[in-house]
């Protein structure tokens, strides 16, 4: 984009942002080699790539949070501020992290001006002005947030619009946004996409990551691809099309083959019964699964059906029913119950339920499964390392080795060390929540592959998800909708009915 002054020189616009051969090691990674990237005023310009391409690290080195060994970081084309200089990056530049940044005892009002409060006499906090000033941030940029309720309260989606208009208010006109449709289910999204148009119509740029390719084509003007911490494209969206982006990403011209799809045996035993089942949420379901049977659990964020699944593997109490495998019921509430009966789980929230960052792949993956990688109370490192190195094999999983820290991974990577362990167990019902949230196009095909093979190992699955593409693998997909099922549908449906179904469109359809 370029303007030109009648009676001036030609004025062209300064990149907001801009890498200039940034290469970043960590140990004997290099995690970004001479990377460039030039983020042009008012666009949306996405960051693809692999698990483990640097895009993160890409993020770290353009907020300030790490600095780079070479090259180096240029806002509207003047030198990036002194890395102590926190506030002269804050006016500059913010990232809206999934790890929500927002402390949730506080208010709203108080999270957009944390530590820069209206002071009056005394330095005492003036509420009330601080409360309108609050109001008045959010009015400006179109948002509708009530400014004296705790953070706690706020969805995904108003805690996302409070860490902008926070970056807002300090200056920053430069957003990068890392997947932040994550968590959202499809009209949360919708409303986020609508709300970065109206920024972008008031001057506001944004750096979009994400592991959606469609939401690229929806939202981005321009695409820069990192694979194996080299820049390889950057081009107008408009001009590259789906598999020309998904070889950029990975190198290869490939065409991803569709999930197989194998109906379940149709005399095979009931193997995973859910009675009555309600949680403390007042979400509630009945179920049984059968031996081999691959059972998706779909809806949007408030349905329920995350709630029912962490009823089902006891990572909560529900309120009443019973849950019963293979003709044991399990103890309500308890994990290690789960577990033992043959449980293996993919949580939603791997940061709280999935790993434990300071501990290595190896210790992460057969942390649930000791007595398969020692006996007596001892740990074989031998069996304990190859196991890792089978999982690590099995699932691509990026790292040096069995030893690396869990912590040192990246996001996607992480994920498949969760589901590696969740498969450690060799299990009879496998309860995946959200699986490919995070993981990259290629790797999504092998995390679904998996639950192929676990199926054809007489394994039970259930798959909680909103995303088609994990649905797409299941048998039959239960539908959930505030609370209740409200739809059950065949192995074949279309995208429309099933998108339909979630939003709560044709109830009767049992
Ligand atoms: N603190 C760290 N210590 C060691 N290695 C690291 C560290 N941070 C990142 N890496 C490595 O750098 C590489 C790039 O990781 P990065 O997190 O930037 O990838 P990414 O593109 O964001 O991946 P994802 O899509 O999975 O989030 C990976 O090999 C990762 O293991």
């Amino acid at each position: 984009m370029s303007s030109t002054g009648t009676d001036g020189p030609v004025v062209r616009d300064r990149p907001v942002a801009q890498a200039v051969n940034v290469t970043k090691r960590f140990g004997s990674t290099v995690a970004l080699s001479a990377v460039n990237l030039v983020v042009r005023p008012g666009e949306v310009h996405a960051l693809v790539g692999r698990n483990g391409a640097g895009k993160s690290t890409l993020v770290s080195i353009l907020t300030g949070l790490h600095a780079p060994d070479d090259g180096h970081v240029t806002f509207d084309d003047e030198a990036a501020p002194a890395a102590a200089d926190r506030d002269g990056w804050r006016r500059r530049v913010a990232c809206v992290y999934q790890k929500s940044t927002i402390i949730p005892t506080l208010t709203v009002a108080e999270n957009l001006f944390l530590n820069r409060h209206t002071r009056g006499y005394g330095g005492l906090i003036r509420w009330p002005a601080l409360r309108r000033e609050a109001e008045k941030l959010l009015a400006a940029w179109s948002l509708d947030i009530d400014v004296r309720q705790p953070a706690a309260m706020l969805s995904v989606e108003q805690r996302q619009f409070v860490e902008i208009a926070r970056a807002l208010s300090v200056g920053a006109r430069f957003i990068i946004l890392d997947e932040p449709t994550a968590q959202l289910d499809a009209a949360g999204i919708n409303r986020l996409f609508g709300r970065i148009d109206d920024l972008r119509a008031q001057g506001v740029t944004f750096l979009f990551i994400s592991h959606h390719l469609q939401e690229i084509y929806e939202i981005c003007d321009q695409v820069t691809v990192l694979r194996d911490a080299r820049h390889v494209l950057t081009a107008a969206v408009a001009d590259v099309d789906r598999p020309t982006l998904v070889a950029a990403m990975t190198g290869e011209d490939v065409t991803l083959p569709q999930v197989a799809h194998r109906p379940s045996l149709a005399g095979a035993p009931v193997r995973l019964s859910v009675r009555d089942l309600a949680t403390t949420s007042g979400a509630e379901l009945s179920l049984e699964v059968k031996v081999g049977e691959v059972v998706g659990i779909a809806g949007g964020g408030s349905s329920g059906k995350v709630d029912v699944a962490e009823a089902i593997v006891g990572l909560a109490r529900p309120a009443r029913g019973t849950v019963v495998l293979d003709g044991r019921t399990l103890r309500p509430g308890s994990v290690p119950d789960a577990l033992a009966a043959g449980v293996g789980l993919v949580p939603q929230d791997r940061h709280r339920e999935g790993l434990v960052p300071a501990l290595s792949v190896a210790e992460n993956v057969t942390m649930t499964v000791p007595h398969r990688v020692g006996r007596y109370g001892f740990i074989s490192p031998a069996r304990r390392d190859a196991l890792a190195r089978q999982t690590i094999a099995d699932l691509a999983v990026k790292t040096s080795g069995p030893q690396e820290s869990v912590g040192d991974l990246s996001g996607g990577n992480q994920q498949k060390v969760v589901m590696g362990r969740a498969l450690a167990g060799d299990p009879k019902l496998l309860v995946l929540i959200a699986p490919t949230a995070g993981v990259d196009v290629r790797s999504k095909q092998t995390l679904l592959d998996v639950v192929a093979d676990v199926r054809r190992r007489g394994a039970t699955v259930l798959v909680i998800s909103d995303e088609l593409d994990d649905l797409r693998v299941c048998d039959r997909v239960v539908v959930m909708f505030a609370g209740r099922v409200t739809g059950e549908w065949a192995h074949g449906w279309t995208d429309n009915e099933l998108v339909a179904a979630m939003e709560g469109v044709g109830f009767d359809h049992v």
